[in-house]
């Protein structure tokens, strides 16, 4: 297993049924994904509570994919960018070296849904998401920092979404259980090799 998608906030102890950072490095898996949208609404994680979850995890040697990303309503309110800033600034503000930590960008309303972002949108807020690191963290964080996108991926849409300058990659959830899972993987490593 090379990812898990939630962990604890802190050391592990009585705390029944989460998973800690701990149990992830002992089981030698890499990778947990923080600040699933269906974790901030169904368990009301706050941007705080999962900017400290990034931390500790980091600090135990953790590589964190970490979860951003607006509702419909706030999409629809015309703020998608205040809500993807207030979230990425909750771990920065935690959060020194940038090194072990991918952004995922997941428009709530793409996720599971068959959805999907056009291109455009997700470009448009994968290059805002870039410009905030660049100018609230460094131009180092903005240029090294994956920014990959999540929600509704597929076999047919990935190349295209694939292609734009700032995304840097996938978060698949349902098709990654389908054959067409080797052409998305194939859609994200052309930029790898590029
Ligand atoms: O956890 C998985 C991601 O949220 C994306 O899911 P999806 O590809 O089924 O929309």
């Amino acid at each position: 297993m090379s990812d898990i998608k939630n962990c604890w906030v802190k050391k592990g102890g009585a705390f029944t049924g989460e998973v800690s950072a701990e149990m992830l490095v002992n089981l030698d898996i890499p990778w947990v994904i923080l600040g699933h949208s269906e974790r901030r609404a169904l368990l009301n994680e706050t941007n705080e509570f999962v900017g400290d979850k990034v931390a500790y995890a980091l600090a135990q040697g953790l590589k964190v994919i970490a979860c951003v990303g607006e509702t419909l309503e706030q999409r629809e309110a015309g703020s998608t960018m205040d809500v993807v800033a207030a979230q990425t600034k909750a771990i920065a503000d935690r959060v020194s070296n940038w090194s072990n930590v991918v952004i995922a960008y997941e428009p709530v309303w793409a996720i599971g849904t068959g959805k999907v972002a056009s291109p455009a949108q997700a470009q448009e807020v994968h290059d805002e998401l870039r410009k905030w690191l660049a100018k609230n963290v460094s131009a180092d964080v903005a240029a090294t920092t994956r920014i990959i996108y999540g929600g509704s991926v597929n076999g047919g849409n990935c190349k295209e979404l694939g292609g734009q300058a700032d995304v840097d990659g996938f978060l698949v959830g349902g098709a990654s259980l389908k054959p067409e899972f080797i052409d998305i993987i194939k859609a994200a490593e052309v930029k790898k090799s590029a």
